[in-house]
Parts: structure tokens; C-alpha cells; sequence
């Protein structure tokens, strides 16, 4: 579980977040939708201690990001917006292995989780490929299994289809209901709603630096275009329980 009490933060004393409180639970699907600039991005780096609050506090399964941010960091796996500038080694597998190598884990056990993060994202017996050479959807489930190699109980991505074609994105989408049905919290930020909202829980979106709406994707949407964001319209099948 993620709590966000009270949480207020600025950059150079302008107000970036005002008194955010929220509670993200284990296994929820929440879009976090919001305009550029309405402090998603903010928002989320402090689950991971990146950033923490000017005032207010951020829990991870109960303990503080600040007391424990590497505690914090292994149960909330954060993908960034541009996966490129996130990998830190050449090919796929050493990637995927640098999280849990930092764990301290023992060989087998970074093996293990390797294998299963790479089995996640459909990339099964890619190790040795070099990242450079893959395709921006394929990078992007890289980034993703880096994440779930710390077999974190929160997955956290920030604006994850930017830059990607419509077969890299159908790609990503269906690893995340995939991880999203095995159990997976998953938290998406973005500014445009089109296929994700159908897969949500729950759509939180922001104006600035406040949450302005926070409901089921049915009943959220009423109304956020007015705040800069692409509204999809629903199909049926999108609004029933999954
Ligand atoms: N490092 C920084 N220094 C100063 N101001 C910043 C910094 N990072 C973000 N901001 C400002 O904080 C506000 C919120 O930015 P944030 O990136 O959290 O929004 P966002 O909703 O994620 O939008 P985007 O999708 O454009 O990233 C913006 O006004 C932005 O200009």
C-alpha cells in the first residue's frame, strides 16, 4: 500500500503539490491522469524517496519513504518516461539482473528473478541482446522487467506510450493487464486516457498540484477534458468488472 498524507511540495518555493492525501492499495489499476505540468510526475517520485515532501509524509507498506527509502524502492518498481535514459548496462539480461545485483542477492536468486521478469514482458531468452538494437515498445518492456525484477508490490510508470507506435503500445498494455490480473499494483501516469482507462480501477487525475477527481474510470471521466486531457469514449466492455 502507498499513502500519500498530506503531502506539499514546491520547486523554488512555487507549489508544486498542495496537501496531496491519497491511498493507492495493493493490486488497485490507477490511471493518474492530469495536463503536463499538473505535478504527476512530482507525485510519483516520492513514492520511491526521489523527492520527498516539503511537508506531509509518503508510506510504503506502512513505513516512511524517508526513514526507509530502500525498502521503499524495492516494493514500488518506477519506470520513467524515457526508458533509454534508465538502462545502465549494454544488453538485456545485465539490465535486467543490476536491481537485484545491488540487493545483494545470490546468483541463483538474481538468475531466477531475471528469467521471471523477462518471462513477464514477453522477452523470454533475450538476455543477450543489446539493448540498442531493440525496437522503442521492446525498450519500454525492458525498462518494465528491470522494475519487476525487484518483485516490487507496486509497478509505477510515468507516461509510457510516449514515443511508441500503436503495436508497441497494444504490447505494453497487455503486459500491464497481464501483471495487473497476476496481482501487480500498477500505477499509470499519463496525459492521454486512450486504451488504458478500460484496463483502471480507479482514475485519480490532478490540476494543479491537487486531486481533482478520484472514482471509478465510469464515473471519472465526466468532465476531465475540461482539464487538458484526452477523454476516450468508454466501450461497454471497458466499464464492466474484471
Ligand atoms: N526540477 C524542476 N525544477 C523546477 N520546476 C519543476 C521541476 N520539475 C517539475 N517542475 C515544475 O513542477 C510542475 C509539475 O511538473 P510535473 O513534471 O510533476 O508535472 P506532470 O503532470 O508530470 O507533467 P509532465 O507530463 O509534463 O511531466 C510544473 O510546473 C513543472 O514545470
Amino acid at each position: 500500500m502507498i499513502e500519500f498524507d498530506s503531502v506539499t511540495y514546491g520547486f523554488d518555493d512555487v507549489p508544486v503539490l498542495e496537501d496531496v492525501s491519497l491511498t493507492l492499495a495493493d493490486g488497485e489499476f490507477v490511471v493518474l491522469a492530469g495536463a503536463n505540468g499538473s505535478g504527476k510526475t512530482t507525485l510519483l517520485r516520492h513514492c520511491n524517496g526521489l523527492i520527498e515532501p516539503d511537508s506531509g509524509t509518503v508510506l510504503v507498506d506502512g513505513r516512511s519513504v524517508a526513514e526507509h527509502p530502500i525498502a521503499a524502492r524495492s516494493s514500488v518498481g518506477m519506470v520513467f518516461q524515457h526508458p533509454r535514459d534508465q538502462f545502465v548496462a549494454a544488453t538485456v539480461g545485465a539490465d535486467v539482473a543490476f536491481g537485484p545485483e545491488n540487493l545483494g542477492l545470490a546468483r541463483e536468486e538474481i538468475e531466477r528473478r531475471v528469467d521471471a521478469a523477462l518471462e513477464a514482458v514477453n522477452l523470454s531468452g533475450r538476455d543477450g541482446e543489446r539493448i540498442d538494437t531493440l525496437s522503442g515498445g521492446e525498450q519500454s518492456r525492458v525498462a518494465i522487467a528491470g522494475a519487476l525484477a525487484m518483485e516490487p508490490t507496486h509497478l509505477v510508470l510515468d507516461e509510457p506510450f510516449t514515443g511508441l507506435d500503436d503495436p508497441a503500445r497494444r504490447s505494453v498494455l497487455e503486459r500491464l493487464e497481464a501483471l495487473s490480473r497476476s496481482g501487480t499494483g500498477i500505477v499509470v501516469a499519463t496525459h492521454d486516457l486512450r486504451d488504458v482507462v478500460g484496463l483502471a480501477d480507479r482514475v485519480i487525475a490532478m490540476r494543479d498540484g491537487h486531486v481533482a477527481v478520484d472514482a471509478p474510470p465510469e464515473r471519472a471521466l465526466e468532465g476531465l477534458e475540461s482539464f487538458g486531457i484526452r477523454v476516450p469514449k468508454l466501450k461497454a466492455c471497458d466499464t464492466g468488472e474484471r
